[in-house]
């Protein structure tokens, strides 16, 4: 084990040794159907990484409720049951969706009688017309690109129990958001959250949205491996926009390949990296656990928070 200061810094043996006599929860047959998520999947990331991750969300979940019903006794009042909420940051491109549903699917297969419900703070960027009008186009994914106070009142209704919260839903075909389209959460026992803003900045002088977070998970990778998995992405969301005029990319999709490609390396360039080093990864520190990927997506070394 290597640490920093602020974080333990686990190999990948030392990692998957954290679960190794445990019973793996998941039958042969669940497994495979998380290889249907993303055929790429490592079901050695599985065993390997993700038991043991998905273990020690327990032991946060644990604690967690024991906090609630100790503050509760302290109070003598009853507040109610309040979601564990987990949140997934990371760069654009460098895979939360794919490790947010993961997760997903294994804490409900795990914890069968629990609800587990995902969702992406895409949806609370401003639609186009509004980022066009603020004169934000470029800065998509950016701070000022979210409505803050949207997604803070959604937080805050979930974490009160009520019973039906909708959240707006982003598209990356339309490349907007959909406007007849919702998002609906009801009740879930864990919500999980995945987004480029997670672990960023005040809403309000007091409050974070960090600290709506029982537990969160920072993606981390080298900015030129995230390039290319960008990139490589780009070039399906071509291949899927071909025949479909509707698609934001169907323009590039049908144009000159090598400068579609080209465009996106400068959006990369331009917009997504430079996300990345001003307002991503500085929010690194704040996750409890980073999770380190080299190429083809393995994850090579985990790291844990000394102080959360
Ligand atoms: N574990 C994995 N194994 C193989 N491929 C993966 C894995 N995770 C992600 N990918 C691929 O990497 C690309 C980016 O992943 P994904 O869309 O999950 O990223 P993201 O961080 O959610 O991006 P965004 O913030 O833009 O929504 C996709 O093409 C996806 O298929
Ligand atoms: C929607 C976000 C901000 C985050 O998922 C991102 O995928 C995005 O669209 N960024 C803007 C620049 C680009 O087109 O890649």
């Amino acid at each position: 084990m290597e640490s920093s200061k602020k974080f333990f810094d686990f190999s990948r043996a030392e990692w998957e040794s954290f679960y190794r006599n445990g019973i793996p929860p998941l039958t042969e047959e669940e497994l495979q159907e998380i290889k249907s998520l993303n055929d790429k999947i490592s079901l050695q990331d599985v065993q390997d990484i993700y038991m043991p991750l998905t273990h020690l969300m327990h032991i946060y979940m644990k604690e967690d409720e024991s906090l609630q019903l100790g503050k509760d006794l302290f109070m003598q009042s009853y507040t109610g049951v309040t979601p564990f909420i987990i949140g997934v940051a990371g760069s654009v491109a460098v895979g939360k969706s794919t490790t947010a549903r993961l997760l997903q699917m294994m804490l409900s297969r795990i914890f069968k009688r629990r609800n587990v419900q995902l969702i992406t703070t895409d949806g609370f960027l401003y639609p186009n017309a509004v980022l066009e009008e603020k004169g934000i186009m470029e800065r998509k994914g950016f701070p000022e690109s979210y409505d803050m106070d949207k997604l803070f009142n959604f937080l805050e209704q979930v974490k009160a129990g009520k019973e039906t919260v909708e959240a707006p839903v982003y598209s990356h075909d339309v490349y907007d958001i959909v406007p007849d389209e919702k998002a609906i959460i009801n009740e879930p026992d864990i919500l999980i959250i995945e987004g480029i803003n997670v672990l960023q900045h005040p809403i309000t002088e007091q409050i974070y949205i960090s600290d709506f977070f029982d537990f969160s998970v920072y993606v981390d990778a080298e900015p030129e491996l995230i390039e290319k998995w960008y990139l490589n992405r780009f070039g399906k969301l071509l291949d899927s926009a071909f025949l479909d005029p509707d698609n934001f990319y169907y323009s590039y999709a049908i144009g000159d390949r090598e400068e579609a490609f080209a465009m996106a390396k400068q959006v990369w360039r331009d917009v997504n990296l430079k996300n990345l080093e001003e307002y991503i990864l500085p929010t690194r520190g704040n996750a409890n656990v980073i999770l380190h990927k080299t190429e083809d997506h393995q994850i090579d070394r985990v790291l844990l928070n000394k102080f959360k």
